[in-house]
């Protein structure tokens, strides 16, 4: 069974914050130290960016690192996989102790073929990799790159196929990018839609941008860099919660 995942509260137009410290901005060597002292600041989810090198150009982490950090860690592990084939990985991912698995949309189909997705019906390869992932017992997020259109995503989430929506704000690969707003603004269709799902924005998020983010309707936040990189990674955390919290409004 996964961890679980945070319930809607009364009075609240929308989920709970969660705060994601992205662990590519932590020192490697040292990551099970850093992913303790994140979660004593004040951190809800580890974020792992796995990257295959191939369906984005840089090389992360992969399940025996996931799987050898569980080992040290009771926290939740937010898994972003940014791999050509994400259905390879679902058993080595269930088994090292992933509790939500976060595909691209754009990984499931060969390249030049995600036009052949429709905003009104699902794939059968993207609900497959789906059940596959719950099968396997996590649960599952869906992601997709800055261009792609947000309708694509809109079949899964009607059909209560998938628990998280990830909006990309930078191009996936690497931390230390700038937020794109534009990208954000893809929160604010899902949220005016699903008043209760949870909205993941991830890339470039910082003290300055997520109050952009937080008004489109993210509530859960991924920050690297403007976490790990500040002199002050608990305060970083606060200020971000606060920021986020500030724009849920009660009716
Ligand atoms: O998935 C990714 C990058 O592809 C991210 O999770 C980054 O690691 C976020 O880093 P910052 O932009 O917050 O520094
Ligand atoms: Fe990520």
């Amino acid at each position: 069974m996964p961890r679980a995942l945070p319930t809607v509260i009364p009075g609240r137009d929308r989920p709970p914050t969660v705060i994601c410290p992205s662990m590519l901005s932590s020192d490697f060597a040292r990551l099970a130290e850093e992913s303790q002292r994140m979660i004593e600041l004040g951190a809800d989810w580890l974020h792992l960016d796995v990257m295959d090198g191939n369906f984005v150009p840089n090389l992360t982490i992969g399940a025996p690192i996931i799987g050898c950090l569980r080992k040290h860690s009771d926290a939740f592990f937010d898994c972003h996989l940014m791999v050509t084939n994400p259905k390879q990985w679902i058993q080595d991912f269930a088994k090292a102790g992933a509790d939500m698995y976060t595909f691209h949309i754009e990984s499931v189909l060969p390249s030049g073929e995600i036009e052949s997705l429709s905003s009104e019906h699902a794939h059968p390869a993207v609900t497959e990799l789906i059940t596959l992932i719950r099968q396997a017992g996590m649960h599952v997020g869906i992601t997709l790159k800055p261009e792609t259109p947000v309708e694509l995503l809109f079949p899964y989430v009607t059909a209560g196929l998938v628990d998280m929506v990830l909006v990309m704000t930078v191009k996936p690969g690497f931390g230390g990018q700038k937020f794109m707003p534009e990208a954000a603004a893809k929160c604010r269709v899902l949220r005016d839609k699903w008043p209760h799902l949870l909205i993941q924005v991830d890339g470039g998020v910082d003290i300055n941008t997520v109050a952009t983010a937080a008004v489109f309707g993210a509530n859960v936040i991924v920050a690297g860099t403007a976490i790990l990189g500040a002199s002050d990674p608990g305060e970083a955390i606060s200020t971000l919660r606060a920021a986020v919290d500030k724009t849920a409004v009660v009716p």
